[in-house]
């Protein structure tokens, strides 16, 4: 199969497992985030992501991004950005950054209510 292209299951250092159905032409995939851990004290839900890469027939190593929607066990919302690198055995690796935004009560508390990081994912 095409090098990059994201469809597949992969899983990432926090132990997460994501779930990338097939990339239509147009770069767009949707997919399931299954979280390893979260900050609320709900009980985590495979929760649904949608994104888009840039074409891996075009690019060896293409840039994408995706939001994934918690709302079945947390109000808040992460978006990722990131690029597949290939190394010299055709190993994919994911490098991201992601923010993570959680519902306050008021603009006010907007200060505390988004948090960052980066984060590798592999092929499970
Ligand atoms: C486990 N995680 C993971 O694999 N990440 C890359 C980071 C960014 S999304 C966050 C999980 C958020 C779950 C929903 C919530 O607790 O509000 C954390």
């Amino acid at each position: 199969e095409r090098k990059c292209d994201l469809s597949g299951l992969w899983r990432n250092e926090l132990r997460s497992l994501m779930e990338i159905h097939e990339v239509n032409d147009a770069g767009e995939f949707s997919g399931d985030y299954l979280t390893a851990v979260t900050a609320t004290s709900n009980c985590i839900r495979r929760s649904p992501l949608k994104g888009a890469q840039h074409d891996a027939k075009q690019r060896g190593q293409p840039t994408f991004g995706f939001t994934v929607n918690w709302e079945k066990f947390s109000n808040s919302t992460t978006v990722f950005v990131g690029q597949c690198f290939v190394d010299d055995k055709g190993k994919e690796t994911l490098k991201t950054m992601w923010l993570l935004r959680e519902e306050v009560g008021s603009p006010g508390d907007g200060w505390r209510a988004t948090r960052v990081g980066t984060n590798v994912f592999t092929r499970k």
